[in-house]
């Protein structure tokens, strides 16, 4: 059967964006991405990603001047059958979604549109509150585009992807999600994923939105509980590990997103459960579960500053090597990491920190240009007087005698990546 190749337009090529586009490219279709920052531009046309993701430098080289291009205008998006709007929706001071982006674009998506004869429709990806597509991206476009035509359709397709594993994530989806204004539009929208084999799911546009928040919500949800049994399981000796071991085969629970220890960061997981948050109560609901999930979250970095005072008393003065600074293992995006809480405090109580990630120094350095940074995790560990394990990079598993360069074997995991190699010292 001979596949549909459609021309995409995709509104910012940043992570999302710069993944979704790549991976139509791949997949075929001829697609066209406007990035206002124009460095970001510029480097995705010559084949070399803004971000590290893996497999993505691969995928670009292969598309980027051929069937993908980028731009920092509007220009010639008239020519799109889909319009994803990628751009950023940043947490405001309130923990609510900031919206600005999404209007700029939209009104900017109108403009460009005017007076275009063809059938467009425009998606949002970006993960926005329900309700967003109808009250706010359809008559910001509308307004542009001065037509109140059936020129146009609007789709929302949430996007489920995890940094660090995020080709294969989009190319091999647990399921496609297209909430829609009509048949029509989803029906286009649905084109641009047949090449693959997933599970595809239509609902309503508020639907699609709200199914992207409670995924999130959910999985944070699971880190959140198990952190709440590992605390438990801590105060009377028992290894949350092996615990959670045992509950995950359980198939009405599996054994993913179980893992305790630091809790979540990123630039997801927090800004998305806040945001529900806030959508509830100005909905006059309180919602005390969700609540929780972030309290509990935002408490455990300060365990781990506790498990080292009952470890080597007082720090002021004393050597803390840190090892792992990213969100996560398998980037080098340290937004709203769980290490930025550890090492704050870590100064704050006068300790010397030494750190080393194998990929996120130069992202951590606008953070804290003046703490020592390693390259490699033995020299981090040198002349230690403890060591904190703060991201689960597996490469963290094959070190040993590097923690010999340590004064004392003083090793505390907030992440579960060491304990299982015998290293002496090791807690959690
Ligand atoms: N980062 C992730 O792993 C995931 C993010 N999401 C959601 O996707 C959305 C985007 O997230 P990221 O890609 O991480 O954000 P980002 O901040 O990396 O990228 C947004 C890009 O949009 C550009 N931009 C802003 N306004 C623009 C405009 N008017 N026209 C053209 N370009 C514009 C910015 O310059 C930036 O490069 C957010 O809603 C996020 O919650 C969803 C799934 C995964
Ligand atoms: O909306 C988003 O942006 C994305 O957010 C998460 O993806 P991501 O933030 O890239 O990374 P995760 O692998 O989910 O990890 C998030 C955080 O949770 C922590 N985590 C994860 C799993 C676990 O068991 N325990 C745990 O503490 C990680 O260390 C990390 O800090 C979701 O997994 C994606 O499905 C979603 O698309």
């Amino acid at each position: 059967m001979e596949s549909t190749i459609l021309n995409i337009s995709v509104i910012g090529g940043g992570y999302v964006g710069l993944v979704t586009a790549s991976c139509f490219a791949y997949l075929g279709h001829t697609v066209r991405i406007v990035e206002i920052d124009t460095k970001k531009a510029e480097l995705i046309n010559k084949g070399i990603p803004p971000i590290y993701e893996e497999k993505l430098e691969d995928i670009l080289k292969q598309t980027s001047g051929k069937n993908l291009s980028a731009q920092s205008h509007y220009e010639g998006i008239d020519d799109a059958d889909i319009i994803f709007i990628c751009v950023g929706t940043p947490p405001q001071d309130d923990g609510s979604a900031d919206l600005t982006y999404i209007t700029r674009a939209s009104e900017s998506i109108g403009s460009a549109l005017k007076g275009s004869e063809k059938y467009h429709v425009i998606t949002v990806k970006s993960t926005v509150p329900p309700g967003t597509t109808e009250s706010v991206v359809i008559p910001a476009v509308m307004k542009s585009l001065g037509d109140t035509s059936d020129s146009v359709g609007f789709c929302m397709n949430p996007e489920f992807l995890r940094e660090g594993r995020a080709i294969d994530d989009f190319l091999h989806p647990d399921r496609i999600v297209i909430g829609g204004s009509s048949e029509k539009a989803i029906s286009v929208v649905q084109k641009a994923y047949e090449k693959l084999d997933a599970l595809v799911i239509t609902t309503s546009l508020k639907a699609a939105e709200m199914i992207k928040y409670t995924s999130n919500a959910f999985l944070a949800t699971k880190i959140s509980f198990s952190n709440e049994i590992g605390n438990i399981c801590k105060r009377i000796g028992i290894d949350v590990y092996e615990v959670m071991k045992g509950v995950g085969y359980d198939h009405r629970i599996n054994p993913y997103f179980l893992n305790a220890g630091l809790g979540f960061g990123g630039s997801c997981f927090p800004k998305d459960v806040m945001a529900l948050i806030k959508l509830a109560e100005k909905n006059g609901e309180n919602p005390i579960l969700l609540k929780s999930v972030i309290d509990v979250n935002e408490q455990q970095p300060g365990r781990i500053i506790q498990v080292l005072h009952t470890r080597i008393g007082d720090i002021r003065g004393k050597r803390i090597a840190v090892l792992g600074l990213a969100f996560k293992d398998n980037t080098d995006d340290v937004r709203d990491s769980r290490s930025i809480p550890v090492i704050d405090e870590l100064l704050t109580q006068g300790a010397i920190v030494s750190a080393f990630d194998p990929m996120a120094t130069e992202s951590m350095k606008k953070i804290f240009p003046d703490i020592t940074y390693h390259t490699n995790a033995g020299d981090a560990l040198e002349g230690a007087d403890a060591c904190l394990v703060l991201t689960e990079w597996p490469e963290f598993s094959k070190l040993t005698d590097e923690f010999n360069r340590m004064k004392s074997p003083v090793i505390i995991e907030g992440r579960r990546i060491l304990s299982c190699s015998g290293i002496e010292g090791v807690c959690w």
